[in-house]
């Protein structure tokens, strides 16, 4: 009742006339049936009257008004007229007439409504107040005083052109109330765009309508605008944004982050063509045609012409243009098909339909004949279209035009123009990167990079962006890394001093004097003196020993430069004050030679001070392991030597302070988080109860082991950083004094080869040395009958070599018989072992002087390198010979001819092989994908942003100057994944 007498007070104060005049218009047309529609009468003065009165006080209103059925409409009429006092409607429209008044007068009604008074007078009544919204263009200049709901309705009068009907019509995507206007995806929209969308290049911009409240804020300053949906690209259809979206191009950054797979040089200077030439040109198609030669066999010819400059040097060209002659030559490129199904007449019609005579093209591929004059054919080559928005200017100006891969089945052309149209939004404030930074490591902001990547002047500016955005997948990775050590640690001060270890690592050390009396007493047992990188090894190691926070360090050196000397060391500092240390190692081979190094090395001590060390592999009697097990629980035991043993878990430590880990690389990434995660909650356990040790504060006490993992597999340096972003890195530089370089050959192993070989071994065994035969597998296999195998082989050397006694290693030996045929020939008991690569790590025979290896090509070059450092490892001149099966495999060995540095190498291999191959998926773990930087020649960058890195988080360590840094980084790598 109270709403009913609010609504009618209302009805009859603030709008009696005007409303009349609408009713009386409204009833006269649904007489004439001219426009009669309940629906648009509901829609229309239904929902005015609702929107105005139906607040959340006033549901019975609604209810009031409510009508259904046939009548709806003149029910309607009919209650609104009684509610302002008229006995029905019929009576309202002769009071209407008797006064005179025309529907053209109606424009003006809602204007007069004064809503404000309204509200004022009626408080239960509410009037919307929400900000305004602008659905019309010229809308703003319509903005006065009036309420939200009064100038929408003016401007939704206006909009209809003072036609009340076409008013009064309130199509659903353009209601003035709309809070969220239409956008592409409504149903009425999506199948006219999904027609549009067959034009792609022609058809008209969707924009502003589609989705007017996504379009860019101009005055947007942050890095959001890069993650904006792409649905915010002006001029894209909604079929476009769907096949985007499924491509998996959701946001603008995503979009941005395409970069271009190569640049179109537009300008086709070019010297003479030759045979087999690889060419990169511009031209127009002037023929495409798909020939069925056979029933199973069809080809696809594309004949492009191209306007080059040819001159004998092209460099010439830029230098002087009048003297090159512009010609015009005839790209033929030919693609074969073979099978029914793509030999079919209407396969090769679609296929050469791609192509249409006119379209500009790049072509680029060999040559693979000179069919006459003028005309090459290419049958591998790379065609790109290149249409796109904007295209002539582009074309004009001949910069290097950006060519973008493909991806899930989007057309670079495609992305090529949704691209540009991303650009066009970006705002030259969307780079979350410090200023400073930037200027220090010489880079472009990220509008310029986008820029620079995407619409380069030239190829210089090109590069340049290009430097920014592998700085910048450096950058964020290492930033991820050191917050989140800096996270795992807990006070400011310890934050700082591991931020400052990072950055002064040449000032942390602790000189030799400083060192345990244990470290020192091996020191001084050692038959020689450390090179000066060892001693700077030990030196960094023993600070970081010292240190409250774990360490995680990666002592890097090539083969043979003295590792196991530097972890010993490190070990027995860590011993000496009272805690224990494990290393573990690949194989039982190389456990058992570690231990048997270590002991001897230690019974030059006193029985008193002598450590005591044991040694675990899965070789080791249960009876025996058992008593050791036990001896690291209680503590009894100090150090460790072992395989992945350790990592069982039954292995448990009383007071665990080191893990070395040799050949860390050989370990997967789950194994070594293991061994590491294992250790810490043992030591932590077990160490929480032995609190009363003197030197062990709390912090110490449940501190996590310290790691020192080595690797000989020489990783580049960039490799290693990007891998262990938190790692610390401690590379040797040098080799023990008295090494000579040894002697490479790499000969084809026929006849000849193997006769020059087997003469050199000869000379060799006379002349006191001993010798590695290295084969690719142990047994002939019928697979691979060009393989040579080492069992088969072992009889023939044997009686080949008579006098000089054989040994056999092998993987499939027993522990006790590997551990047989090594000593025996380190002992000089046999002076050639026939091997697998078994022996390719750390396996230590000094005087070892001559290896043969073959198959060779069946190893990778870093792998060759291992080998080849068995030899050379004492004074005696040394000598590799790697035989090839085939001659077409020779000039890859050769660079182990050329080269024994193992950065060098690693690198070769790298390029030859990409990063993948050389770190296998085993020790990809964290690494993420760098989409455009190439580790193998990027590494420069690589350090740059380390220290960039550093450098933000010792000014802020929680970032919390840089918000919008943080911001990206979690946008990048959301933390929780980075967890090792
Ligand atoms: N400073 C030194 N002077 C002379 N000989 C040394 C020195 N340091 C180590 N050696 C000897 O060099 C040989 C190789 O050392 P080690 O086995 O530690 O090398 P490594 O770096 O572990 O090599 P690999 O990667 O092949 O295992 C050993 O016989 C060792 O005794």
């Amino acid at each position: 009742m109270i709403a009913s007498s609010s609504l009618q007070s209302w009805l009859k104060c603030g709008s009696d006339n005007n409303l009349a005049r609408v009713i009386s218009l409204e009833f006269r047309r649904g007489r004439s049936k001219r426009f009669g529609s309940k629906m648009r009468f509901r829609n229309a003065l239904g929902s005015r009257l609702f929107q105005w009165c139906s607040r959340e006080n006033h549901t019975s209103v609604r209810k009031l008004l409510e009508v259904d059925g046939r009548s709806e409409r003149s029910k309607l009429l009919k209650k609104v007229s009684v509610l302002m006092g008229y006995s029905n409607a019929q009576d309202l429209v002769e009071q209407q007439r008797a006064r005179g008044e025309s529907a053209t007068e109606l424009i003006s009604v809602f204007k007069e409504i004064d809503f404000p008074e309204i509200s004022a007078k009626f408080p239960c009544i509410k009037i919307g107040d929400a900000s305004p919204i602008e659905l019309y263009e010229d809308s703003t200049n319509m903005m006065c005083k009036e309420t939200v709901l009064s100038e929408n309705l003016t401007n939704f009068i206006r909009g209809s052109g003072g036609n009340l009907e076409t008013a009064y019509k309130f199509p659903n995507e353009c209601h003035p109330l709309r809070q969220t206007p239409t956008t592409s995806d409504d149903a009425s929209s999506t199948e006219e765009s999904s027609l549009m969308a067959h034009h792609i290049s022609q058809e008209p911009a969707v924009g502003k309508e589609a989705c007017p409240e996504s379009l860019p804020d101009a005055t947007t300053s942050d890095n959001s605008m890069l993650d904006k949906s792409i649905r915010c690209l002006p001029g894209t259809t909604s079929r476009q944004y769907r096949q985007l979206e499924e491509g998996g191009f959701h946001t603008v950054r995503k979009l941005l982050q395409h970069f271009p797979r190569t640049y179109a040089d537009l300008r086709n200077p070019q010297g003479p063509i030759e045979d087999g030439q690889y060419i990169m040109l511009f031209g127009t198609v002037i023929s495409s045609r798909g020939i069925k030669v056979k029933s199973t066999l069809g080809f696809l010819e594309v004949v492009v012409g191209c306007s080059i400059v040819e001159t004998e040097l092209s460099s010439s060209v830029k230098s002087n243009h009048s003297d090159a002659e512009q010609k015009t030559i005839h790209l033929h490129l030919k693609k074969f098909f073979s099978g029914t199904r793509f030999s079919s007449q209407y396969f090769l019609n679609c296929m050469s339909a791609k192509h249409k005579e006119g379209d500009l093209v790049y072509v680029s591929g060999k040559i693979k004949k000179v069919l006459a004059n003028g005309h090459y054919e290419l049958k591998e080559y790379t065609i790109d279209g290149l249409e796109g928005e904007g295209e002539q200017s582009s074309m004009l100006d001949r910069r290097p035009h950006a060519i973008y891969p493909s991806k899930a089945g989007l057309k670079p052309n495609l992305l090529g123009l949704s691209i540009s149209r991303a650009l066009k939004m970006l705002t030259p404030d969307v780079d979350p990167m410090p200023p400073d930074v930037l200027f220090e490591f010489n880079l472009p902001n990220l509008f310029d990079a986008y820029m620079g990547i995407h619409k380069p002047k030239d190829r210089d500016e090109a590069d340049f962006a290009r430097r920014r955005f592998i700085f910048d997948d450096f950058f964020y990775l290492q930033l991820g890394r050191l917050f989140q050590m800096l996270e795992a640690v807990g006070t400011r001060v310890e934050k700082e001093e591991l931020l400052y270890k990072c950055k002064n690592h040449e000032l942390n050390t602790v000189g030799a004097d400083d060192w345990s009396p244990l470290t020192k007493k091996l020191l001084k047992s050692l038959p020689y003196s450390l090179t000066p990188s060892q001693l700077s090894a030990v030196k960094e190691i023993i600070w970081d020993l010292r240190r409250p926070v774990p360490m995680n360090r990666l002592l890097q050196g090539d083969v043979g430069c003295g590792k196991t000397i530097i972890a010993f060391l490190a070990c027995m500092e860590v011993v000496s004050s009272g805690f224990q240390a494990a290393f573990m190692v690949p194989t039982e081979v190389l456990a058992v030679q570690h231990y048997g190094h270590l002991t001897s090395l230690l019974d030059k001590f006193d029985g008193d001070d002598k450590p005591n060390i044991a040694l675990l592999t899965g070789s080791t009697s249960t009876r025996e392991s058992r008593i050791i097990r036990n001896g690291l629980k209680t503590g009894e035991i100090a150090m460790v030597i072992g395989t992945h043993s350790l990592i069982a878990d039954k292995t448990d430590f009383s007071a665990l302070r080191i893990s070395v880990i040799d050949e860390q690389q050989r370990f997967g990434v789950v194994q070594r988080g293991r061994f590491n995660s294992k250790l810490y909650t043992s030591s932590s356990k077990l160490s929480g109860e032995n609190t009363s040790s003197d030197e062990a504060s709390d912090s110490e006490a449940f501190m996590a082991p310290h790691v020192l993992a080595m690797s000989a597999t020489p990783i580049p340096r960039t490799l290693a950083l990007a891998l262990y972003g938190d790692m610390s890195l401690t590379q040797i530089t040098d080799l023990p004094p008295g090494r000579q370089p040894i002697e490479t050959l790499a000969l084809e192993g026929n006849d000849a080869g193997f006769k020059t070989v087997f003469q050199m071994m000869r000379d060799e065994l006379i002349d006191g040395g001993k010798v590695y035969l290295v084969y690719p597998i142990i047994d002939e296999s019928e697979h691979l009958p060009q393989l040579r195998a080492a069992t088969a082989e072992f009889d023939s050397i044997k009686e080949k070599f008579e006098g000089y006694p054989c040994g056999l290693l092998h993987g499939r030996m027993r522990s006790d018989e590997k551990d047989e045929a090594l000593s025996s020939f380190r002992s000089g008991e046999t002076r050639i072992l026939l091997s697998t690569q078994v022996i390719e790590i750390g396996v230590d025979v000094p005087d070892a002087s001559m290896m043969v290896v073959m198959n060779a090509e069946r190893f990778g070059i870093a792998q060759l390198h291992q080998l080849r450092g068995r030899v050379g490892r004492g004074e005696r001149k040394s000598r590799c010979i790697f035989l090839a099966s085939s001659p077409s495999t020779l000039p890859r060995l050769k660079v182990l001819e050329k080269s024994a540095d193992g950065f060098y190498l690693a690198n070769a291999d790298l390029l030859l092989r990409g990063p993948g191959n050389l770190l296998g998926k085993k020790q990809s773990g964290h690494l993420p994908e760098f989409p455009i930087a190439r580790l193998e020649i990027d590494g420069g960058i690589l350090q740059e942003a380390h220290h960039a890195a550093l450098k933000v988080l010792a000014s802020s360590n929680d970032l919390a100057l840089y918000p919008r840094l943080k911001v990206e980084l979690s946008m990048r790598q959301p933390l929780c994944i980075l967890g090792d």
